[in-house]
């Protein structure tokens, strides 16, 4: 199958984090205006992650959130990544993303959001042949309080947006922090009609998952480590098949995943 036929072909997107999503053209653009150091760090770190582990990725985010710390960069993100989609043909694009403050930029949770919706209806309005939606996403390593407010802003939003915002996101470093914890808060946007799209067993963590999938997600990010030969348990698998839970997955990132899931033994 060749690079140009993948990039011909209509395809649904499902599984973009908006600051996980961005070109080296966007990047580039955005820290020549911040800082010119951040887009060599960048680039260090990305060569470094090619041959690196998962780990490598977390610490690329946290450069890039500090290219993206103001609401003008997250509307600039949002804008380009939903044109790049569409300039590879695809038809049906799910960004997540998580709403971050930056007081000392003038940045709340609340003017994150709407930069990206802003960003999703001016596409729209260029007659872009893509439908975008959005689901908020609440960082693991979050305590209850946040969770809770991601989850009331989604309810909001997918009200005022007219549907646009479609459900909530669990994500975050699985190396840290344990998800049960935020159970209570996942199964009340479930109760509230939010769509829930959860990272489970990135690494092994059979006693997390097993909790996790209790509330019968609607989608499974990556579960890399749920079989057995992988770190999870057959009972994990026989879940995921038995309510016809879809995976959705980075195959690159699958791989990396795979590497550090022998070592990590959270929860277990
Ligand atoms: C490698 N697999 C992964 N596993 C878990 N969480 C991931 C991830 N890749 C990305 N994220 C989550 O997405 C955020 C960046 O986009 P946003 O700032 O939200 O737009 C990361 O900080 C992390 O929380």
């Amino acid at each position: 199958m060749s690079l140009d036929f993948c990039k011909r072909i209509p395809k649904v997107e499902l599984h973009a984090h908006l600051n996980g999503s961005i070109s080296e053209e966007t990047i580039k653009k955005l820290a020549m205006k911040k800082n010119p150091e951040l887009y060599k760090d960048w680039r260090m770190s990305v060569d470094k992650g090619k041959v690196g582990t998962i780990d490598n990725v977390f610490q690329i985010f946290k450069l890039i959130h500090q290219i993206s710390d103001n609401t003008e960069a997250i509307y600039t993100i949002a804008y380009d990544v939903i044109h790049e989609f569409s300039a590879d043909n695809v038809k049906y694009l799910e960004l997540r993303s998580t709403p971050r403050d930056a007081p000392s930029m003038g940045m709340t949770k609340i003017s994150y959001i709407e930069a990206i919706l802003k960003a999703i209806e001016d596409c729209h309005k260029e007659k872009l042949d893509i439908v975008v939606k959005l689901l908020l996403a609440i960082d693991r390593r979050n305590d209850l309080s946040i969770a809770k407010e991601t989850v009331d802003l989604a309810e909001r939003y997918s009200k005022l947006s007219g549907g646009t915002v479609v459900g909530v996101d669990l994500s975050g470093d699985p190396s840290v922090g344990d998800a049960r914890t935020l159970v209570p808060v996942l199964r009340d946007a479930k109760c509230r009609g939010l769509k829930l799209a959860l990272h489970l067993a990135e690494v092994p963590a059979v006693d997390e998952t097993e909790e996790m999938l209790k509330i019968i997600p609607d989608r499974i990010g990556h579960g890399t480590c749920l079989h057995p030969d992988a770190g999870g348990s057959q009972g994990l698998v026989d879940t995921v098949l038995q309510h016809r839970i879809p995976l959705v997955m980075t195959s690159s990132l699958n791989c990396m995943s795979l590497k550090p899931a022998m070592s990590h033994s959270r929860h277990s």
